[in-house]
């Protein structure tokens, strides 16, 4: 049979990986999928500066060639951002051409336009790459775990932000030098404020709630908290408790409704997840039946998100003959079966919580504070107290408490901030358990 004709949008860190694993791996692949695949037609700006291999490529500047040529069966977006990338995705469904996308920012924005599109025209849209770099994270949720009811999923999921974080605690790097690394390495984001904002895991929270708990992709409903303003510090003192901070994206089915946050997080050092380092990623999955399950491997980087694109793409020609009605369906629901059960508010939200507050010392400080907790019917779980250093009359208070409503929390936190003794805002930082019930 004839290779299988692909068009390459895209030619920087994930598709110049593409095309060196697909030409060195040809055979395997080729064994796997059925078929030969072949990258015929590829765009890209600047194709002087390109480093990838593209012997044997028709080549463009016109990314709009690829998606109208009719020799090309896939069409692979590697450009990445909302536009001109949605509008090419849906001039290929358009043209009956399947798609493989390693983009959240678009799937998560523009995903329930595109599924439909491609329901309509009887396409693939394959998105392995876009969440959890080459982790088959998709894959899991989507197919291994069906017959379970999902109880929450967290996840470190953005690269960049785990570097930088890992790089902080264990070398006392400073933020901009290790970010400047994560970009040269290729990790970040064309805009890096989406990585250290949240804004990445965020796309790819909303994708992975939508494929767990068959919700529609709402990206602008979740809470979203950057890892900016984590100081050495609070790294410190979390270790002294025996916690590490990392930037997790949490979605978790309540009675009310489902939670979906993204922000920097406590977790017990003896989970394996706290032990999540640099560019890995992981993805930790509670489902009902199998209890909790941990997806585990590198976050970015051209090969390993090339192996999640390609793995994509096999999936895709092996399936070409079948019956659109027969394929799994994009957000492992069927499209018509999808819940309508709310995104909650961050105020209605319940997590545990790190404190840290400069209390005057003073006898009875403590005492005050602890009766607000009490008032607020918030349980203490442990309290950690610092010696003033010698130019400040402060003492810095550590407070973790157990599970609270984050409405509780909110009030309890005023009254505490509006306390004499008590200088400057109260630092919160989210604490999870991760147990697995
Ligand atoms: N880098 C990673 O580790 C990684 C991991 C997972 C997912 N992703 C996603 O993969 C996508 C690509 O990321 P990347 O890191 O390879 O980006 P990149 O900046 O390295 O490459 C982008 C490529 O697109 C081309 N391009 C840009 N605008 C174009 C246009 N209008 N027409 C034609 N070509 C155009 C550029 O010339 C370049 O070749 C993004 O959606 C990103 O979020 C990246
Ligand atoms: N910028 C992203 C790329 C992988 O999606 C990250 O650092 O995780
Ligand atoms: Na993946």
């Amino acid at each position: 049979m004839n290779p299988v004709k692909v068009g390459l949008l895209g030619l920087g860190t994930v598709g110049g990986g593409t095309a060196n694993v697909l030409r060195r791996n040809a055979g395997e692949i080729s064994r796997r999928a059925g078929r030969g695949i072949e990258i015929s037609h590829a765009a890209a700006r600047n194709l002087d500066s390109t480093k990838a291999d593209m012997t044997g490529m028709k080549l463009t500047e016109d990314a709009f060639e690829v998606v109208n040529d009719p020799e090309v069966a896939i069409v692979i977006e590697l450009i990445g951002g909302y536009e001109p990338a949605r509008t090419l995705v849906l001039q290929a469904i358009a043209n009956g051409k399947h798609v493989v996308t390693a983009n959240k920012a678009l799937i998560a924005r523009h995903g329930n336009e595109i599924f439909t599109a491609a329901r309509e025209h009887g396409v693939m849209v394959a998105f392995e790459a876009a969440v959890g770099g080459g982790i088959p994270i998709i894959k899991a949720l989507r197919e291994g775990l069906a017959a379970n009811r999902i109880e929450w999923l967290a996840g470190i999921i953005n690269g960049t932000g785990n570097f930088i974080l890992t790089e902080m605690r264990d070398k006392g790097r400073d933020f901009a030098d290790v970010l400047a690394e994560a970009q040269a390495l290729g990790y970040a984001e064309a805009d890096p404020t989406f990585d250290v904002e949240g804004i990445d895991a965020a796309h790819k929270l909303t994708i992975l709630a939508s494929i767990a708990f068959g919700i529609p992709l709402q990206f602008d409903k979740v809470y979203t908290e950057g890892i900016t303003r984590i100081t050495r510090e609070d790294v410190a003192y979390a270790g002294e408790l025996g916690y590490r901070i990392k930037h997790l994206g949490v979605a978790r089915a309540t009675d009310e409704g489902i939670e979906l946050r993204v922000h920097p997080t406590l977790i017990p050092e003896r989970r394996l997840i706290a032990n999540v380092d640099g560019v890995m990623n992981a993805v930790l999955v509670k489902g009902d039946a199998v209890g909790p399950t941990l997806y585990y491997g590198a976050g970015a980087g051209a090969e390993p998100t090339a192996s999640a694109v390609i793995a994509d793409i096999v999936d895709v020609v092996r399936t070409l003959s079948s019956e659109p009605a027969t394929r799994v369906p994009h957000l492992a629901f069927q499209p018509d079966a999808l819940s309508d059960k709310p995104v909650l508010p961050v105020e209605a939200i319940e997590t545990a919580y790190y404190l840290r507050l400069q209390a005057a010392d003073k006898p009875g400080v403590l005492a005050e504070v602890t009766r607000i907790f009490a008032d607020a019917g918030i349980s203490i779980e442990a309290i950690l107290q610092k010696e003033p250093p010698a130019d400040s009359p402060d003492a810095t208070v550590i407070i973790l408490t157990q599970r609270v409503r984050e409405r509780q929390m909110n009030a309890a936190i005023a009254r505490i901030e509006a306390l004499d003794t008590i200088s400057g805002a109260v630092t919160r930082i989210r604490l999870e358990h991760l147990a697995s019930n």
